[in-house]
């Protein structure tokens, strides 16, 4: 059974913030991810992910001025200084955190734009460099353009493309299985495809992103497959319950059951 993290973005919404932290680790959770920690001090994360014992195991940089519309930075030409500095924030939270896994965000923009195209290769070139020095990880992800329009990496085959491009140890695929499904499909085969350069896995049914097994897709033999595949890293959670968190947990059971 793959090892999961519970997005606290998304799961015990019921419950502040920071309380999360606990109450994903009485809900038998050992690891969790988030996505903008932000508007918190690090130092307050960490007390609370330290004091229930779950490891911080994935979350963003900080993606610009979200109510603007801003969905990243990376790949927006005019804001290189905005991006090293969420590069440089995002850095201060993962040591205080603990984290070794961060999603850089792309923002919206034309893939056939060669400047927004440059741009990006830029910052994450620069990213990687400061990601190295402090041994983090750097993921990027495709997001499907009905959550997210016009968001500028929505197509695995653009991501993987940009991975070999770089060629940087510490840049990885971000494959969110909701999105995968949604975009292209044939997420069985992409996973086993795209497992070399796969650094972290997210989940959700599809189309209504509850939680796993409520959907269109097996995602019990999905997961199943990652297991068969030799998959190791982690599996986010992140869903948007149904109804209250606890009460939609049981796809755990079902799964660790096989029924
Ligand atoms: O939307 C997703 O999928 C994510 O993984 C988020 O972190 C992006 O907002
Ligand atoms: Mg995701």
């Amino acid at each position: 059974m793959p090892h999961f993290a519970a997005n606290l973005s998304m799961m015990f919404t019921e419950h502040g913030f920071l309380d999360r932290f606990q109450a994903a680790a009485d809900a038998g959770f050992d690891a969790v991810e988030f996505q903008f920690p932000y508007e918190f001090r690090a130092a307050d994360i960490a007390a609370r992910s330290t004091a229930a014992g779950v490891e911080v195991v994935l979350f963003n940089l900080p993606p610009g001025d979200w109510e603007a519309g801003e969905r990243g930075l990376a790949a927006l030409p005019g804001r290189r200084a905005a991006f090293d500095q969420s590069v440089g924030t995002g850095l201060d939270y993962a040591a205080a955190l603990g984290t070794k896994r961060l999603h850089v965000m792309a923002g919206i923009g034309n893939p056939a734009d060669a400047a927004t195209d440059a741009a990006y290769v830029v910052s994450l070139n620069h990213a990687a460099d400061a990601a190295a020095e402090a041994g983090v990880m750097l993921m990027i992800e495709p997001i499907n353009g009905r959550d997210m329009p016009g968001y500028f990496l929505n197509d695995f085959d653009q991501a993987v493309a940009l991975i070999d491009r770089l060629g940087r140890p510490n840049i990885a695929l971000q494959f969110d299985i909701y999105h995968r499904q949604i975009l292209q499909g044939d997420v069985l085969s992409g996973l086993e495809q795209l497992l070399p350069v796969i650094g972290h896995v997210q989940i959700a049914s599809v189309p209504g992103r509850n939680e796993p097994g409520s959907g269109e897709l097996d995602d019990f033999l999905v997961l199943a497959a990652l297991d068969r595949l030799g998959y190791r890293g982690l599996v986010g959670c992140e869903y948007r319950p149904a109804g209250s968190t606890l009460a939609g947990l049981g796809w755990r059971e079902r799964l660790a059951s096989g029924s």
